[in-house]
């Protein structure tokens, strides 16, 4: 866990005054969708929304008695229609981010499996990247994200690909 709060927008004034310093964090699940050509799942935030535009991982609030595994599944398939089994959501990373509108827990998880084709039901845009992300701006939360994952990449590069299999004798062919 990263216990370092996060301040987006620092100059700008906490929604209900300086005393907010005290204010509740809100969870967030949060979903990091990684297909197995290791590209992931941007999305924009929709109109009407605080910063509006702005890229982000799917994902929304905690309800009222959820796990993180439980909103997130519903989060996805509010928004984009998919279907995900609690046994491939895997709790990655949480952060903390004091924004202007809120305080917010993130939790962010990462997901290799899942039903559907996402569907922008929410009218948002979507985007599946590699690093670095060609898409812009970015959530202010959710840049931490990206170089955790590009710190990983250079800890962990991808496999390389298998080796050209050795030259067999055609009397071979077949033997096990
Ligand atoms: N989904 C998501 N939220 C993020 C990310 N990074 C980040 O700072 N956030 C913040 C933005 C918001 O303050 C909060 C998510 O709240 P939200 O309002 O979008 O959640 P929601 O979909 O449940 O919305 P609603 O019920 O209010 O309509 O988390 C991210 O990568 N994904």
């Amino acid at each position: 866990m990263n216990s370092r709060i996060l301040h987006a927008d620092p100059q700008l004034p906490r929604t209900g005054g300086a005393q907010q310093a005290q204010r509740q964090a809100i969870d967030v699940a949060v979903g990091i969708l990684i297909r197995a050509d290791g590209s992931f799942l941007l999305t924009t935030r929709p109109s009407g929304k605080a910063y509006a535009g702005y890229w982000e991982f799917p994902g929304g609030k905690l309800e009222a008695g959820e796990t993180v595994a439980q909103a997130l599944a519903r989060e996805l398939n509010e928004e984009l229609g998919l279907t995900l089994e609690a046994a491939a959501i895997r709790p990655w990373r949480q952060q903390l981010v004091d924004y202007p509108h809120a305080l917010v827990r993130l939790h962010f998880c990462k997901v290799h499996a899942w039903r559907g084709q996402p569907q922008m039901r929410e009218g948002q845009q979507h985007a599946w990247q590699t690093l670095p992300v060609q898409v812009a701006p970015v959530l202010p939360g959710t840049i931490p994200v990206l170089q955790w994952l590009q710190e990983q990449a250079r800890e962990k590069p991808p496999a390389a690909p298998p080796a050209k299999p050795a030259h067999r004798s055609s009397n071979n062919s077949g033997m096990r």
